[in-house]
């Protein structure tokens, strides 16, 4: 990746989740010292500091299959003029969460600009539920499919009404956690799935590479959308959904320096880390950490 310009975008919600705390995400994520180390790097690091978003206190659940409907389209409403403004001023966003629903604005606001890009998601989950799929209700279990076009039309009209995404170029990373009838919907697309099974059979290097030329083939970039639910929690304790079973520590450095030295990241976001849950800072620590990797970042 040439050295640029990083604008780093936070969005301080949790209105997508069940469990409180991914709001204050961006804030550990700043405290453990991403813009100083971006900065040593050699990259010129904007701030656009957090979006606004409404404390879950003052606001009710209206629809309990779709909690905080109205707040998150507003939010992620928001958040796609940011990214797509930051792709007209040819800077690098860097999105800080917040739960994984504000990867729908993120995506919408891609898909203004004029280059086009593959995705790598990176996450415990497929978050490719539906209004009729979810059992949670939860809208950080749905950005995936909301971004091909399924779900809640309030939703899925954020930036446009038509796909902001391309099946054949989407990857998700680490699954090992999926509700049913969401594992029958992403069976259906063309998105390619390597789940906790395939790392530990072909190992992440295989993975990410494979990974890398499904995303790259025919765009202009890669984003990447990294849910660090996909860590172990052993290594990763402060974050909105633990699963054991993860990706290691190692495992996910090695991944963000591949995807580093093939030069295609365009973008990325940095989600679901929460502090309450976390360990001295350890998970908000570990994601600067991964970020710089992905930024160029090098032991030697
Ligand atoms: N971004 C996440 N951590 N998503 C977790 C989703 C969990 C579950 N599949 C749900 O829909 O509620
Ligand atoms: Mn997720
Ligand atoms: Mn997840």
């Amino acid at each position: 990746m040439q050295k640029k310009v990083v604008r780093i975008i936070g969005v301080p919600i949790d209105l997508g989740a069940d469990r409180r705390g991914v709001d204050m995400g961006p804030s550990a994520i700043r405290y453990a010292g991403l813009n100083a180390r971006l900065k040593r790097l050699g990259w010129i690091v904007e701030d656009y500091g957090n979006i606004d978003v409404p404390v879950p206190e003052t606001r009710e659940i209206k629809d309990k299959k779709l909690k905080y409907l109205e707040e998150i389209v507003q939010i992620n409403e928001q958040l796609h003029l940011i990214v797509a403004k930051a792709k007209k001023d040819g800077v690098i966003p860097l999105i800080l969460g917040g739960d994984h629903s504000l990867g729908i604005g993120t995506i919408a606001g891609l898909a203004l600009s004029e280059q086009s890009f593959g995705l790598i998601w990176f996450d415990t989950h497929g978050d490719y539920n539906t209004l009729d799929t979810t059992e949670s209700g939860n809208i950080h279990g749905m950005p995936l499919a909301i971004s091909n076009g399924l779900g809640a039309p309030e939703l899925t009209g954020i930036g446009g009404n038509n796909k902001k995404l391309r099946e054949e170029n989407t990857v998700i990373i680490g699954a090992r956690e999926m509700d049913p009838q969401e594992k029958e919907l992403l069976r259906r697309s063309k998105i390619k799935v390597f789940t906790m099974r395939d790392i530990d059979q072909m190992g992440m290097k295989e993975v990410v590479s494979e990974g890398i030329r499904i995303a790259s083939q025919g765009t202009d970039g890669i984003h990447i959308s990294f849910d660090l639910d996909v860590i172990d929690p052993e290594e990763a304790p402060g974050v909105g959904t633990p699963v054991p079973g993860g990706i290691t520590y190692r495992e996910a450095h090695l991944a963000m320096e591949l995807l580093a030295d093939s030069g295609y990241i365009s973008s990325m976001d940095v989600v679901e880390v929460n502090p309450i849950l976390d360990n001295h800072n350890k998970t908000a620590k570990l994601a600067v950490g991964l970020i710089c990797s992905a930024f160029g970042e090098r032991i030697f």
